[in-house]
């Protein structure tokens, strides 16, 4: 539970009305003579964990960079609540590299730097950082040189950095494919945790157990274009295509 006096505490509120549904509209991206996102129309539904899979290279993180906005589309359009993209909706949103990216600094300074870039002042920022270390279970380590946590550690210093911008959108991007089991529940627990607390979670894995235990909604992304999305249990338990089919039994090779 956040404490009441935190900054953070009125995420709820804050959230009240996010950004959302997304819109995806025939979307396409283009690169290096490729097209590598091709037709993409969907809608994303708020407050769910929403996992996009798919075998490698069929599109899943540049799709995943198209939504945050870190690209333009080559065509196609991608409306949150009917309006595009713009700065301060980006500033709404958050994201989580498959590899930690994180500043030669102290763990609580990678922290407060984000939150200074984000036009926090000092004094809040001190209130903010202690918070997020805190949900992360980091807080220990707040005044180590981040690069000699371990890999785990440093995951979860990423997505507690993310979760301190108060961000009404997630993404992330195979957060845990490098984890063991003990980091990557750890990843999930905090991941569940900002759902409840109303963020809206869209997640990159080729973990078919953590799509299973944290999603909603499950896109499956094949040569650009989405092939399935449908709640969890539908996707798993009742796959449409022979693609999804041969992907979720190991046999889909691109
Ligand atoms: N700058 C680029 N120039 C040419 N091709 C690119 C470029 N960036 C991405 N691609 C291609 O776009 C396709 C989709 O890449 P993307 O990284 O989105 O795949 P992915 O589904 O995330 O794969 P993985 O599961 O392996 O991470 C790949 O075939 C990739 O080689």
């Amino acid at each position: 539970m956040l404490d009441p006096t935190s900054p953070l505490k009125d995420f709820g509120d804050r959230l009240a009305s996010p950004p959302l549904p997304a819109e995806l509209k025939g979307l396409v991206y283009e690169t290096g003579g490729k097209r590598v996102i091709n037709d993409v129309n969907a809608t994303i539904r708020s407050r769910r964990i929403t996992a996009i899979m798919g075998p490698n290279g069929a599109g899943k993180s540049i799709l995943l960079r198209l939504m945050h906005g870190l690209i333009l589309p080559t065509n196609g359009e991608i409306l949150w609540a009917g309006r595009q993209m713009d700065r301060a909706m980006a500033h709404q949103q958050a994201m989580v590299f498959q590899r930690p990216v994180l500043l030669r600094r102290s763990v609580a300074a990678n922290v407060s730097h984000a939150l200074g870039l984000r036009g926090i002042k000092r004094d809040k920022r001190a209130i903010c950082v202690d918070e997020a270390l805190r949900l992360a279970g980091l807080e220990c380590h707040a005044a180590m040189p981040a690069r000699v946590l371990s890999g785990g550690e440093q995951q979860r210093l990423c997505l507690a950095r993310a979760l301190s911008l108060e961000p009404n959108v997630l993404f992330l991007d195979e957060p845990t494919s490098s984890l063991d089991p003990a980091s990557t529940l750890a990843i999930e627990r905090l991941l569940l945790d900002a759902q409840r607390r109303g963020i809206k979670v869209i997640l990159v894995t080729h973990d078919i157990g953590q799509a299973r235990r944290l999603a909603d909604d499950v896109m499956f992304l094949h040569h650009g274009r989405v092939l399935e999305h449908q709640d969890a249990q539908n996707f798993f338990d009742d796959p449409q295509s022979e693609e999804l089919r041969a992907f979720l039994s190991g046999g889909l090779v691109l």
